[in-house]
């Protein structure tokens, strides 16, 4: 059987992975390719699940495809492979949480039931460019910085995103500093919601494949092996263990637009990420939102699949009692 060409998209909370997604689904489409989706989040909640309405979608969610579900994701894959032989896909891109090391994904579709099946064309690593320094900064986990190292120094392409939000200055700022962690080969798309030249961006990009640190054990070449090495000796990132939490809220009442936004931009600076679908006063239906860099963003049209209303917080070191006061103070008081 052939290989199925595989696409690891990973990338810290917020820095665009899922929009970057949807271009390259767009295009898989317009050149008739069948893609399959596996979508990991953290939360109890897929609540992006809207916008992958036509696709092959398999989520995995509560959890990070790199740990705790890791055998969770061989079974997906398994699955995945039992509907490939009913209904043949072209093409596979797993989208993993905000933490997930991708290193350690290509890891589970490089094991031996599935190395057959899959193959890795490209690890593609998404920044925020307008976050990317102060994330470096404001981590003081040893762990979290490492996983952002790793995120980076895993992919063997750098989508440089949300460049609209730094200007030239900060921007070769950004640039210096990934230089220095970055291989020269490494290819870097600089851009604004993922809006970038998707053929390019999906050249099979050879240099990092089977990964093994169970067994220390590299079948492929040596670019991929330095890597490998370096991850075996370095403890694992498993940074939503020592920091990050998610926060799940569900029956939230009808609100406004301009409450919502005024809660969500109030909450403290450990929150990374914010999202969910809620009921909007004064109009039908549910509307998804999106929080992240500090900005809120309510869509202006409603959902069409029946969801019920819920919150995801995903943030560092939340202290969850003052985050349930706050909401109950300002959202669930009417
Ligand atoms: N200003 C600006 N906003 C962007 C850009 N790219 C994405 N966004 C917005 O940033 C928010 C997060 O984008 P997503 O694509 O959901 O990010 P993600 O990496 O999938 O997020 P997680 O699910 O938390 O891992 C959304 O509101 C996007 O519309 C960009 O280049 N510039």
């Amino acid at each position: 059987m052939k290989k199925i060409p595989s696409y690891v998209i990973s990338g810290f909370l917020g820095s665009g992975k899922t929009t970057l997604l949807l271009h390259v689904l767009e295009y898989c489409k317009a050149q008739n390719m069948k893609p399959a989706v596996i979508l990991n989040e953290l939360g109890s909640v897929n609540v992006e699940s809207h916008l992958f309405q036509e696709e092959n979608v398999f989520e995995l969610l509560d959890g990070c495809i790199c740990c705790s579900i890791q055998d969770d994701l061989k079974v997906t894959l398994t699955t995945l492979l039992e509907t490939h032989a009913q209904s043949p896909i072209d093409v596979l891109f797993i989208e993993g949480t905000g933490v997930a090391n991708p290193l350690e994904i290509v890891e589970v579709i490089s094991s031996p039931s599935l190395v057959h099946f899959f193959e890795i064309q490209s690890v593609i690593s998404v920044i925020d460019a307008s976050s990317y320094l102060e994330d470096q900064s404001i981590f003081t986990l040893k762990t979290v910085r490492d996983l952002l190292k790793n995120q980076i120094k895993g992919a063997t392409s750098v989508v440089l995103n949300k460049v609209d939000l730094v200007n030239e200055k900060q921007l070769q700022k950004v640039e210096a500093k990934l230089a220095k962690v970055l291989d020269t080969e490494t290819q870097v798309f600089n851009t604004s919601y993922g809006n970038i030249d998707i053929r390019e961006l999906l050249q099979k990009q050879v240099k990092a494949t089977v990964i093994s640190h169970k067994h220390h054990a590299c079948s492929h070449d040596h670019h991929a092996c330095s890597h490998s090495h370096e991850h075996h000796e370095h403890e694992h990132s498993h940074v939503h263990h020592s920091g990050i939490k998610t926060i799940t809220i569900q029956d939230v009442p009808s609100l406004s637009r301009r409450k919502l936004k005024k809660w969500l931009k109030s909450l403290p600076e450990g929150i990374i990420r914010g999202k969910g679908y809620v009921s909007l006063e004064d109009e039908r239906g549910i509307y998804p939102f999106q929080y992240s860099s500090n900005q809120v963003y309510i869509s202006e049209f409603s959902q069409e699949q029946a969801i019920d209303p819920c919150i995801v917080l995903i943030g560092k070191d939340i202290d969850i009692t003052h985050i349930q006061n706050s909401y109950t103070a300002q959202i669930s008081v009417q």
